[in-house]
């Protein structure tokens, strides 16, 4: 059913700098034996969108959500699950911008109530991410979070560990649901080198997990990870179980992507995916499962999918509350200590303004309104190590190391992460000749998304087109919204998500009017040379250093016989990415 809703004042939002009022049709939840709750690669954006309304709950609104989603459904003498599926970290200036990194975050996220957990590959990049995630995040969440497939060397004992259970089997609290419950992460192969990722394939031959899927005692297959749910590993785990148990139903939750997705893999296993930076709440109903005291419904399990738009105002439909009767005391506690912990990081400092907006992928590259273009004409220009002033160089940058939009007036503190949190800087090889370089930029953009949404080969060729493209409608069609806003004047459609997935087009709780993306290649470059009008023989070929396997692959490719591990050196030391957007910021955006 639809209604619409009318969005309140700003005044009445949890954050005091909250967008303005919108409003939107919305369409309902329909509630079922077993609902889920789910969040995805939130990467710190545990305090919203500041800057748009469609999207601007914090984590305390959303512990105030799950508490009144649990109790509609335990009224209902039903149960709920809240999960979340990895890559809660980098990329927000509430994980990123404190030292050490994330330790405010971690004390906010810990309030939520999360049934069932697991790791992203944002927390195995770096080795005292992943090892705060054994010694913090886990214990915080005792028992619920899974690692199917990730050992860590345990810091004090230096043994290889599992980063957490491997699984576990619990029964749900109403309705008396008996859940065997995994957590993967996909074939990730660019972590530090203190964990090990085992790839899906085998993990899944393993006797723990063979054993696991032989229990007939289990009404409901619940595999949660950091995977793309239409990906090789998800449709690997679903053919296992499926091989033993021909008739016990399989949910899915997975991420990696950023985009909302939901994919049918039989008649009784479907996969929900709930985009990114706490934009969406994924949620998810089954009803008609077996349980301890109940057979299946004859017909069959009946699973339905939603993707929630984060705000104040879809909160208050979906639980049928408002602005009095909706927070709880713990969520306003929530939203207090992330207003406090953003003042403490002066994460609402303002280091210049953006004269415009200026879109990673809502206009077509290039484009003066596109973020890369201002990249390659302006900021890479100031890419120039002092020891090297004299010789001209490409530089190249991946386009995945950009994050999120930047939106015209204050570049706070914030941004500055939100833009790009990386640490990485830049390397470099010399002598290297200008045509080669550019054959290298050619050949890398030649690639599927390696180098934007997917590190998952390890190949050490470069890869064929479809081994690497996780189904790249779904990655360029679900894409998020900038949620524009309308003037008031009536029930005027929002721009936003328009979801179309394997159940259809009716996901989407609020329905938005759409918005065109375009595609953006790999890489970008820029050649900084004192004379730009003439092509150099050779340059310094400049690379942000995450890249260097895909720049050393493509070299071979290009012929240039060069060992990158041996050759390769550091280009304008202490400079990562993050600090010279910054740099450039300073010095060019006056407010
Ligand atoms: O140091 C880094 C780390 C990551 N990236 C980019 O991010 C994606 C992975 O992010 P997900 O959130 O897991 O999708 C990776 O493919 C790179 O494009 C980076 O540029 N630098
Ligand atoms: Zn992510
Ligand atoms: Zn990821």
């Amino acid at each position: 059913m639809l209604s619409l809703l009318w969005l309140l004042p700003s005044a009445l939002a949890a954050q005091p700098s909250a967008p303005d009022p919108i409003s939107a049709p919305l369409r309902d939840l329909d509630f079922g034996q077993l609902n889920f709750l789910h969040t995805t690669d939130t990467h710190g954006w545990l305090a919203g969108h500041l800057q748009e309304p469609s999207y601007s709950a914090d984590w305390g609104d959303y512990i105030s959500f799950a508490t009144r989603m649990r109790e509609k459904a335990e009224s209902q003498g039903q149960d709920l699950l809240v999960i979340d599926t990895g890559d809660r970290v980098e990329g927000n200036g509430l994980y990123d911008s404190s030292e050490p990194k994330g330790v405010y975050l971690s004390d906010i996220l810990r309030h939520q109530h999360i049934d069932l957990l697991t790791s992203g590959n944002h927390e195995l990049y770096k080795q005292n991410t992943s090892e705060a995630e054994l010694l913090v995040t886990a214990p915080n969440f005792r028992g619920n979070y899974l690692a199917s497939n990730i050992d860590i060397i345990h810091p004090s004992t230096k043994e290889l560990v599992p980063l957490a259970p491997r699984f576990k089997k619990f029964t749900t609290k109403n309705q008396g649901i008996r859940i065997v419950a995994f957590g993967f992460l996909f074939d990730f192969t660019g972590n530090y080198n203190n964990t090990v990722v085992h790839k899906v394939s085998s993990t899944i031959k393993e006797d723990w997990f063979q054993e696991a899927i032989r229990d007939k005692e289990v009404d409901l297959f619940l595999v949660i990870g950091h995977v793309p749910v239409h990906s090789p590993e998800y449709r690997a785990i679903f053919k296992e179980i499926r091989s033993i148990r021909w008739d016990t139903p399989i949910q899915f939750f997975g991420g990696h992507q950023h985009v909302r997705d939901y994919a049918q893999y039989d008649s009784k296993s479907f996969g929900l995916a709930s985009g990114r930076f706490m934009e969406t709440v994924g949620f998810m109903s089954i009803d008609g499962l077996a349980s301890k005291t109940s057979h299946q419904s004859a017909a069959g399990p009946v699973f339905k999918r939603r993707y929630i738009d984060n705000n104040l105002f879809s909160y208050y439909h979906h639980t049928e509350l408002d602005q009095d009767t909706f927070p709880t005391e713990k969520g306003l506690n929530v939203s207090r200590l992330i207003a406090k912990a953003r003042a403490d990081l002066r994460l609402d400092q303002i280091h210049g303004c953006a004269p415009h907006d200026l879109w990673m992928s809502r206009v077509q590259y290039p484009d003066p309104s596109s973020i890369y273009t201002w990249l390659e004409t302006q900021v890479l220009h100031d890419v120039k190590d002092e020891s090297r002033v004299d010789t001209p160089a490409l530089v190249i940058v991946n386009t995945g190391a950009i994050r999120f939009d930047i939106f015209q007036g204050p570049f706070t503190q914030d941004s500055t992460f939100i833009v790009s949190p990386f640490t990485s800087g830049f390397r470099y090889v010399k002598d290297v000749p200008y045509e080669k370089a550019r054959l290298i930029v050619d050949i890398l953009n030649h690639q599927p998304q390696i180098l934007s949404t997917d590190e998952s080969s390890s190949s050490t060729t470069l890869a064929p087109l479809e081994q690497l493209a996780y189904k790249e409608d779904v990655i360029v069609q679900n894409r998020p919204s900038f949620a524009e806003q309308i003037p008031m004047s009536g029930p005027a459609l929002v721009p936003g998500y328009t979801t179309k997935d394997d159940a259809g087009t009716d996901g989407d709780d609020t329905i938005h009017s759409p918005i065109t993306f375009y595609r953006v290649p790999n890489c970008i470059r820029a050649l900084i040379s004192a004379n730009a009008s003439e092509a150099p023989e050779t340059v310094d070929l400049v690379y942000i250093d995450f890249i260097e396997k895909y720049v050393a692959m493509a070299a071979k490719f290009a012929s240039l016989n060069v060992d990158f591990a041996k050759e390769s050196d550091v280009y304008m030391p202490h400079l990562s990415f993050t600090n010279l957007i910054l740099d450039w910021v300073k010095k060019h955006w006056k407010c």
